[in-house]
């Protein structure tokens, strides 16, 4: 039987997962019961059938009473606003009844006390969420530390973030070779939904600034996440996010001090066995279109974690190593977050 999946938070990740859903199998890759947001389930509907970045989806969108109706599938939809009720007062009762071996939290909001409670209350097995929530039981990283989870150990599992799930694979090749002393790690992130379109007040005074007028420099937890997968790199990284007026794709340009000397062809050679091996389909190496180098928007809905751009690796000193690389945050985020699950339904007790 498939995993039954509940998913709260439709926005661009949520929504992205239950269109990868899908649009992966017609039936749906795994059978997602019940979503849920604080919106009206008429603009549920709306927003997944219309999508500024990529389009209409590839199945039919309607609904119909409390149900959308997904490429002929109905999936249940309940109308909730988790802000306005404390996590013991067992708010989110009416998805017991379907069973759900996984709730993905894909709002941003939630705290491991909502968490823990959803699990206490047995609203699901297991949450998975998309983002490093503090006191989360693993952060899984699909290609690197997913054979990690241990469903007798682990409840609340993250998926990392999209920065995380491009720059764990990289270093995680990086120590494990060479030895990483020190990274720095510079990200260029299209506009959130987080963000301010004019300027206006915003508890991150940065983030209030007019988003189509500027490039903000804003603080990122990458080189947490990173470290939440590979401790050995704990206080080893700095990281500092530009955001961009893009709608989609990411740039990652990092540079680290190797523990080791190597050459270019090494490190080359290295990163194409990996993308052909054990991460393929979560690493790529890019080497452009005709000697041509391509621009982020070529990359959109590509469903790689991380494409280094290889005719931008640098070596000096044999020892600093500069790496460009680009992923579709949603996209690829989408696909890996489907990844995690399928680890969660082979591993389901
Ligand atoms: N956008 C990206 O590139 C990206 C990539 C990876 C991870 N993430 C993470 O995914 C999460 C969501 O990001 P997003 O870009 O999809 O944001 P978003 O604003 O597009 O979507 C969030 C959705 O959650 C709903 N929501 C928020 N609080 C809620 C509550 N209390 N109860 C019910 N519904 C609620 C909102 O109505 C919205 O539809 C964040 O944690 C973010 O860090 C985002």
């Amino acid at each position: 039987m498939s995993l039954r999946v509940g998913i709260v938070g439709l926005g661009r990740i949520g929504g992205g997962v239950l269109r990868n859903n899908f649009a992966q199998a017609p039936g749906g890759k795994y059978d997602i019961r019940v979503v849920c947001d604080v919106m009206p389930i008429d603009h549920v509907a709306y927003l997944i059938a219309h999508d500024s970045t990529y389009g209409r989806p590839p199945f039919t969108v309607d609904y119909e009473g409390s149900d959308l109706i997904l490429g002929g599938n109905r999936v249940r939809y309940q109308r909730v606003d988790r802000r306005r009720s404390p996590p013991e007062s067992d708010s989110f009762a009416p998805l017991r009844e379907f069973d759900l071996d996984v709730l993905f939290d894909a709002t941003g909001t939630a705290s491991i006390a909502d968490f823990r409670a959803l699990i206490r209350q047995k609203v699901a097995k297991k949450i998975l969420c998309t983002w490093n929530v503090t006191g989360g039981d693993i952060s899984v990283v699909f290609g690197v530390n997913h054979q990690s989870y241990d469903p007798a150990l682990h409840d609340v599992i993250s998926a990392s973030t999209c920065t995380g799930n491009a720059m764990v694979p990289l270093c995680y090749i990086l120590d494990k070779h060479f030895g990483v002393d020190y990274a720095r790690i510079i990200t260029i992130h299209p506009a959130l939904s987080d963000q301010k379109v004019l300027d206006g007040y915003h508890p991150s005074s940065q983030l209030g600034r007019a988003c189509a007028v500027s490039i903000v420099p804003t603080p990122t937890n990458v080189g947490k996440s990173t470290a939440l997968v590979l401790p050995e790199l704990d206080g080893k990284l700095d990281s500092l996010s530009y955001r961009v007026p893009t709608a989609i794709v990411s740039v990652i340009d990092f540079t680290a001090n190797l523990s080791r000397d190597t050459e270019l062809e090494e490190v080359s050679e290295l990163f194409n066995s990996y993308a052909n091996g054990t991460l393929a389909g979560i690493l790529h190496c890019e080497y452009g279109a005709w000697g041509h180098q391509k621009a982020s928007i070529d990359y959109q809905e590509t469903p790689y974690s991380a494409i280094v751009l290889m005719e931008h690796l640098t070596l000096s000193n044999r020892r600093q190593l500069g790496v460009a690389l680009m992923h579709d945050n949603e996209h690829a985020y989408c696909r890996r977050v489907l990844d995690v699950l399928g680890v969660l339904e082979s591993r389901r007790g």
